[in-house]
């Protein structure tokens, strides 16, 4: 599944990104004045190979859920029972992921990859049981996952992604939960870029001046345990990654492969995102990058993919809000294609 979603990842249509560019040259607006939202809509023509491309009508966020052996390290304030604990409220429709998506008109898909926790008695009607194992290995100590382990998981967001897809999602959003999971993010990040641990090591949901000294000697640890290969994506996410990582990275490959876009949210989409590139360099020509958050290695692997992003408020939470956030402006920019009059058209002279 993997090799055959990945051989179905193209190029961008360079004729219908010209289209999108000549368009926007007649629009009733002067040329440029829509800023990023040009470029985006340009991408995004070239993407489905169409002009206009199709407005994205049907957004669909996925949360995947994995909790992680290095919280043994102590590199995060959290119990771990917060990653079951949010998966139940995430069901219950109780967190900030679920009052996003309700104003955005989007869906929530929750995925437990990989919980170690006992999920809560609720309605599982509305999740994904997709568990890998009970949470990775301790990364500091030994590889999280086996090869296979790490293939599973990326099989499985490939799966998420089509199996939205099929139901009518046009707009794929990444969402993360997993206590702990801002630790492998960064190793990743490391490894895939080569910046230093402690450029890439954040605070995560807030840890304080010893606990962030100790998560960034557990990153450099783990890259010099493991010395990661980055041209070998899957040995990567096996050696520091996690089971969301993973995940996230088959759903990112598995949008590209269908020709949908997909918003990236924060740290542990942006760690995905560079695990897809690995994959599949073309894969980037479906990625947007919904926001800045606040942890370092995001901007670094943001400007690793040459991906800008398109809203910066300071988040740092996670599952999938601030790819949420970013909807509206992604389906604002396409709207312009599709629905703003040509200077022909409507009588208004040009300069
Ligand atoms: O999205 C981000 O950039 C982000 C930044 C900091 C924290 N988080 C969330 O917080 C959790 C991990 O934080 P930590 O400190 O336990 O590693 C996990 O559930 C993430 O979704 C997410
Ligand atoms: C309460 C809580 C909610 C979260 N959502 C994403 N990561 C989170 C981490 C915590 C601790």
């Amino acid at each position: 599944m993997l090799t055959t979603t990945l051989a179905a990842i193209r190029p961008l249509d360079e004729e219908a990104m010209a289209s999108a560019r000549a368009l926007h040259g007649r629009l009733t607006k002067p040329a440029g004045s829509l800023g990023a939202l040009e470029e985006l809509s340009v991408r995004l023509a070239g993407l489905a190979g169409s002009c206009p491309p199709p407005l994205p009508e049907s957004a669909a966020v996925a949360v995947f859920a994995g909790d992680h052996g290095v919280h043994a390290q102590g590199v995060t304030p959290w119990p771990q029972e917060v990653t079951a604990q949010m998966v139940g409220n995430f069901l219950a429709g109780g967190a900030v992921v679920n009052a996003f998506a309700r104003q955005m008109g989007a869906s929530v898909t929750v995925v437990d990859v990989g919980v170690a926790g006992v999920l809560p008695e609720l309605d599982h009607r509305d999740l994904v049981a997709a568990k890998v194992r009970p949470g990775t290995r301790d990364l500091s100590q030994q590889p999280a996952l086996t090869r296979d382990e790490a293939r599973t998981a990326v099989e499985v967001g490939i799966q998420v992604a089509r199996d939205l897809v099929d139901a009518g999602a046009d707009l794929l959003l990444t969402g993360d939960m997993g206590i702990a999971n801002t630790t492998p993010a960064a190793a990743l990040i490391a490894a895939f870029t080569g910046a230093a641990p402690a450029a890439v090591t954040g605070r995560g949901t807030g840890v304080d001046d010893p606990t962030y000294t100790r998560k960034v000697a557990v990153v450099r640890a783990a890259l010099d345990r493991h010395t990661p290969d980055p041209t070998d994506p899957l040995g990567v996410l096996a050696a520091v990654g996690g089971l969301e990582h993973a995940a996230l990275t088959g759903f990112i490959l598995g949008a590209a492969a269908r020709q949908r876009p997909v918003l990236l949210d924060g740290v542990i989409g942006v760690s995905a995102a560079l695990a897809a590139a690995a994959f599949a360099p073309d894969a980037v020509g479906a990625m947007v990058a919904g926001h800045r958050s606040v942890e370092p290695g995001a901007s670094l692997g943001l400007a690793r993919l040459g991906l800008e992003p398109l809203i910066d408020l300071g988040l740092r939470l996670g599952e999938g809000t601030g790819a949420l956030l970013a909807y509206p402006v992604v389906a604002s920019a396409v709207r312009v294609l599709h629905e703003v009059a040509t200077f022909d058209s409507a009588g208004v002279s040009e300069k």
